[in-house]
């Protein structure tokens, strides 16, 4: 579980909304929504202990050795690096690795499945600067998948990617919540977050909702009524891990 206590984020003194209390159970599946600014990035990036919160604090009852991971946005990332995709997933190995260790052939294995899951086999030996938007983020996710981690938290997964590479990521965030990660994700498209997320945090300005989606959604839409329409997905999405 991962609980959040008096939790107030923000910069240089300012909070960015009101005071959060609440908890993330183990192996929830959570969107953070709300309109541009208003604090989700930073709230993950609270969350996973990269930035300080203003009051506060977050604790992990329930993990003894607690791993998280993080699928950053896509426009935050430095896509020039002369580094191959294979590289780049194998990093996903290196938080369970002591300093200097090589990679075993387990890691290998588990590095081939996860580019294999993820559709990038056939990209392995390209350079990530040699990718589109959709390729470079199934990289990442990827990278995600062989880190394996207790808690994983995305910031945007679906922004900036076709919508085939954004049903293979859905249907696999829907086997990782199966598996019993606990899944925290910013999402923008209501209808996703609607059909198949259970919990919802809803920033709003000056204020914080959070619990079941069907009851704070519609929350969302009152702040959202000018939501615009590229984020809305396609309805006739289809998804095999749901609809078995
Ligand atoms: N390092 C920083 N220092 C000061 N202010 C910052 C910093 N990073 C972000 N902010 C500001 O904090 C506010 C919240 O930013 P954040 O990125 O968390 O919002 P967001 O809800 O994720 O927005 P978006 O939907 O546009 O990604 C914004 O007004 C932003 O300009």
């Amino acid at each position: 579980m991962i609980h959040l206590k008096n939790l107030v984020i923000g910069y240089e003194k300012q909070p960015l909304v009101k005071e959060m209390n609440g908890c993330f159970q183990s192996g929830s599946l959570t969107a953070v929504m709300g309109l541009n600014g208003t604090g989700k990035s930073t709230l993950l990036r609270t969350i996973a202990q990269v930035q300080k919160p203003l009051e506060g604090y977050i604790h992990f009852p329930g993990f003894k050795e607690m791993t998280m991971s993080w699928l950053p946005q896509l426009a935050e990332v430095d896509r020039s690096f002369p580094i191959q995709v294979m590289d780049v997933v194998s990093m996903g190995c290196w938080p369970k690795l002591s300093l200097f260790r090589a990679l075993k052939a387990t890691h290998y294995h588990r590095v081939h499945l996860a580019m294999e899951q993820v559709g990038i086999l056939d990209l392995a030996n390209k350079t990530i600067d040699q990718l589109s938007g959709g390729q470079f983020q199934r990289m990442l996710f990827a990278r995600m998948l062989v880190e394996n981690s207790d808690v994983m938290l995305m910031d945007e997964p679906f922004v900036g990617i076709d919508t085939k590479t954004r049903d293979v990521l859905l249907n696999l965030i829907m086997e990782l919540h199966q598996a019993g990660k606990t899944i925290i994700a910013v999402l923008h498209q209501t209808d996703i977050v609607h059909r198949y997320f259970s919990d919802l945090l809803l920033l709003k300005e000056e204020d914080v909702l959070w619990g079941k989606t069907e009851k704070i959604l519609p929350h969302f839409h009152d702040s959202f009524r000018w939501a615009e329409p590229h984020l809305m997905v396609n309805e006739k999405i289809k998804l095999s891990i749901v609809e078995a």
